[in-house]
């Protein structure tokens, strides 16, 4: 007897989340690296609020806007070395199991347990986002990792998006999107896929004005969305 999957599968056999700020409270070690980039610098440091500000629009623009606060850009020669500098600071840094939010490992496992496929679109690069994947026991999980550097493209553009879908052998109608800001609304919006907001992240403008399809406050609360997305497809 072959069992057929449930409605919640069948609606979104693929599922995409976005990383800092969805799955991971990353601004600990992002500030810890950005900071120690800009002492190096003779900077001053920035604190933890403006680097939540700061996050979700790549390394570059991270470094960047943390020049920006302290002094002003430099000429582009040091940029690259501040980014250079900043990049090898941030991935000697051991991963740290309590940067998980809350229920994340749990749900997830849960959702791939049902049939769901899972994969990882950030503006994060992706090799130092296998990596840390890999160091927190999360990459097994996942059939795709698509970062910010994988292609020409990163979010607010579909590219990333559409990429993990197909990488997941999935098509746009059969995906859902998790994420936490401007730019994973967009890009979900770009690409014609739903999307959920959480509330516990990184965005810059309050998460129920994004337009969301569904917005949770918990990430153990993700299933119980899905299928109320999933109720309305049937
Ligand atoms: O800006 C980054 O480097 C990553 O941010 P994201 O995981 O929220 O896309
Ligand atoms: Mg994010």
């Amino acid at each position: 007897m072959t069992s057929r999957p449930e409605p919640t599968v069948q609606a979104f056999p693929a599922l995409v989340f976005d990383l800092d700020g969805t799955l991971l409270d990353s601004v600990p070690d992002i500030g810890q690296a950005l900071n120690r980039t800009l002492m190096d610098l003779g900077r001053p440091t920035v604190s933890p609020a403006q680097v939540r500000r700061f996050v979700g629009d790549g390394v570059r623009r991270l470094v960047e806007r943390g020049l920006e606060a302290t002094g002003g850009l430099p000429d582009a020669g040091a940029q690259d070395a501040a980014l250079d500098r900043f990049m090898a600071i941030y991935g000697a840094i051991p991963a740290d199991p309590a940067c998980i939010f809350p229920g994340v490992l749990d749900t997830l496992r849960a959702l791939a347990a049902a049939g769901h496929g899972l994969a990882v679109c950030t503006n994060k690069p992706e090799a130092i986002t296998r990596d840390l994947l890999r160091d927190l026991g999360l990459l097994d999980l996942l059939a795709a990792v698509v970062g910010g550097d994988t292609l020409p493209q990163r979010k607010p553009a579909p590219e990333p998006l559409l990429a993990a879908i197909a990488r997941m052998g999935a098509s746009p109608a059969g995906a859902l999107m998790v994420g936490d800001s401007e730019n994973d609304v967009a890009t979900a919006r770009a690409a014609g896929v739903p999307v959920v907001a959480v509330t516990y992240g990184y965005s810059r403008v309050p998460v129920p004005e994004l337009g969301a399809d569904h917005v949770i406050d918990r990430f153990d609360a993700l299933p119980g969305a899905i299928a109320s997305l999933a109720s309305r497809r049937a």
